[in-house]
């Protein structure tokens, strides 16, 4: 046993050692003047991209990273919160609103982007969905080709290395480069939630497969208990192995150039270590750089709403709908107590967890905290095959025993003590999330200047209905309560009087709409601000192959593109658009 520990010890020291010489093979890259093609951020797409397009060994591709390398603490999932209180986070946040974030100081939600190599899958909680298939159908209907889901489905296969033992074999891929696996720890929270979920009437499923709503433990970009960044699942492989393909990290890019005449994109200003650089891009500058940076981007170079860019000083070159469009996922969540375990602070120092770790297994290997995922239609709730609007997933933890989440979430000290201290019981969380939202933001620059952040407007619950299935989500995840699942592990709500809606009848429905404005948590979806959609569709930014309209040789690759946001976690997806992006681009580029 003690030989065991000591050889896992080293295995995991050499791991760690052989990781950090892959992060640094880069380091010493001298640029060239001119590229292939130059890729703006190394995120989840950017990494999929540039090893994608470096394929071709005659195409000199440069990818760009305002971040620093990974490293082997941002590897381990249990750890996803206290990364963002690190620098790989930009550290966004929204302008201050009285409808929404009221529990958050200065009534403003933290929207935090990874700032390195992976992008936000360093910084995400590694849970896997790829929504519903009609998302999909959805995009294509709103006039995109080759967007429907039976297009899109051989993208997921592709870059799916699926480890799921009950995924159906129809719907999965297995030798792709990103790994997904259940986590292999388990509480009994987790096994109520999934046995009282079954006694609402979900079926156990692969929510991935033909359909989505169901209930199963989490699935999640994880092997051996270790993140599967798109850093590690693109790069690590290629590093060293392609001279076709340079990174530069540490490089913050702060225009597109564009030819005023031709509007022709030919290369990219960056700013690296207090010096400005040009490169040149022969065929194609491909912006990832994520749905907040991508649309700054775009408007720092001149396209954008006309207006809005003159207002700034910009001289605009295209007047398209940058920025408009933003839409994220929220999830109130709800604190539950029960009389089984739940993890605590103290867990995290536990020698037997970080022992386990070192062989691939256990506690730390849990992405947050979060075990279990549940998917409901509110709709069409006897319909068994639906279009989920909600989505639960819980968690084996409360925010007591987890002090990072006060500061992620930047919520106020007095409502954080009110609502989450003191409980003196083992306690969980369940997170209702919405999500096919209908409320817009919107991302504006709030100067010319690419150093400054822009603003960012969530306007959530603009719309009504989104405020409505909020409360009405809460009131469902609270209705679990009455089952015999949740009953066998005392499941009960943990009452607390949210500061701000004590005046409200506790329970009422406007105590609850009180409680969803306070409480309006991100899930850290943000999306559609470069929306793609056909020539008349005025609020379109790119074309079905993903082109700037108005301008040649520039495309936007990431998550900015999605019309609509997916009824799930966008990670997957975001990985299927820069597969699907990496054919086109090889197609319109005579590379098959
Ligand atoms: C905290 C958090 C938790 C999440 N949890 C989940 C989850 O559990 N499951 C899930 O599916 N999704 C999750 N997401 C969302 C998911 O990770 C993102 O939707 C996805 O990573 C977006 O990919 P992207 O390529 O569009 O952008 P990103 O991955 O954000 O990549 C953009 C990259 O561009 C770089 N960049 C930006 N501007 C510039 C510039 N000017 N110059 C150079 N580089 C630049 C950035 O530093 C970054 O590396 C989470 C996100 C966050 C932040």
């Amino acid at each position: 046993q003690r030989g065991n520990i000591i050889t896992n010890f080293f295995e995991f020291l050499r791991r760690g050692q052989s990781d950090l010489n892959i992060e640094h093979v880069d380091d010493g890259v001298q640029l060239i003047n001119e590229y292939d093609f130059i890729v703006v951020g190394a995120g989840t797409a950017g990494c999929a991209l540039a090893a994608r397009l470096s394929e071709n060994p005659a195409w000199k591709v440069l990818l760009i990273e305002a971040g620093g390398p990974e490293n082997m603490g941002m590897d381990i999932p249990i750890l996803a919160h206290f990364l963002q209180l690190t620098d790989i986070n930009w550290n966004y946040r929204t302008q201050p609103s009285d409808k929404y974030c009221l529990a958050m100081n200065n009534r403003r939600c933290n929207w935090p982007r990874g700032k390195v190599m992976g992008g936000s899958s360093v910084l995400n909680y590694m849970m896997y969905t790829r929504g519903n298939r009609r998302d999909y159908d959805r995009w294509a209907a709103l006039g995109n080709e080759g967007w429907s889901y039976r297009d899109v489905l051989p993208y997921f296969r592709k870059y799916e290395g699926s480890e799921i033992p009950n995924a159906e074999p129809e719907f999965v891929g297995r030798r792709g480069p990103v790994k997904i696996g259940h986590p292999d720890w388990r509480s009994h929270i987790s096994e109520a939630f999934v046995r009282a979920a079954q006694e609402d009437g979900l079926k156990y499923r692969d929510y991935n497969g033909h359909i989505q709503t169901g209930v199963s433990y989490l699935q999640a970009t994880i092997h051996k208990g270790m993140r599967w960044s798109s850093n590690r699942a693109y790069l690590y492989p290629i590093k060293g192995k392609r001279a076709n393909l340079h990174v530069k990290k540490n490089a913050l890019v702060t225009k597109v150039l564009i030819d005023p005449n031709t509007k022709t994109a030919y290369g990219v200003v960056l700013s690296t270590g207090g010096q400005s650089y040009q490169v040149r891009a022969r065929r194609e500058v491909i912006l990832s750089a994520g749905a907040i940076n991508t649309p700054q981007l775009l408007m720092l170079s001149g396209i954008g709403p006309a207006q809005h860019l003159r207002d700034v000083g910009i001289k605009p070159i295209v007047d398209l709908a940058v920025g408009y469009n933003l839409q994220d996922h929220i999830a109130p969540a709800v604190s539950f107590t029960t009389n089984v375990s739940s993890i605590r602070t103290s867990d995290y120092f536990e020698a037997t967890n970080i022992m386990q770790y070192i062989d691939g297994k256990g506690l730390f290997g849990l992405p947050g905290a979060v075990e279990a995922i549940a998917f409901w239609d509110l709709s069409q709730p006897q319909v068994e095959d639906g279009w989920a609007d909600l989505e639960m997933f819980q968690l084996a933890g409360s925010f007591e025993e987890n002090p990072a989440t006060l500061r992620a979430f930047g919520i106020q000290l007095d409502t954080y003590n009110t609502m989450y201290r003191n409980v003196n019981s083992d306690g969980f969380m369940i997170f209702p999330m919405i999500l096919r939202p209908k409320s817009r933001g919107r991302v504006l620059l709030k100067s010319n200047n690419p150093f400054k952040y822009p603003l960012l407007h969530a306007n959530y619950f603009a719309h009504p209905d989104d405020l409505d299935i909020s409360v009405r989500a809460v009131l469902k995840t609270i209705s679990l309560l009455d089952r015999p699942g949740f009953k066998a592990i005392n499941a009960r709500l943990l009452e607390r009087i949210m500061p701000g809606c004590a005046k409200l009848p506790y329970k009422s429905r406007a105590y609850w709409e009180c409680y969803v404005r306070h409480f309006t948590y991100t899930i850290y979806h943000y999306c559609g601000t470069a929306k793609m959609g056909p020539p008349t569709d005025p609020a379109a930014v790119v074309d079905a192959r993903l082109r700037v309209y108005g301008v040649k040789r520039l495309r936007v690759v990431d998550a900015s593109i999605m019309p609509e946001i997916i009824a799930g976690h966008p990670n997957g997806p975001v990985f299927m658009i820069a597969e699907k992006a990496a054919d086109m681009i090889k197609q319109d580029n005579n590379y098959i």
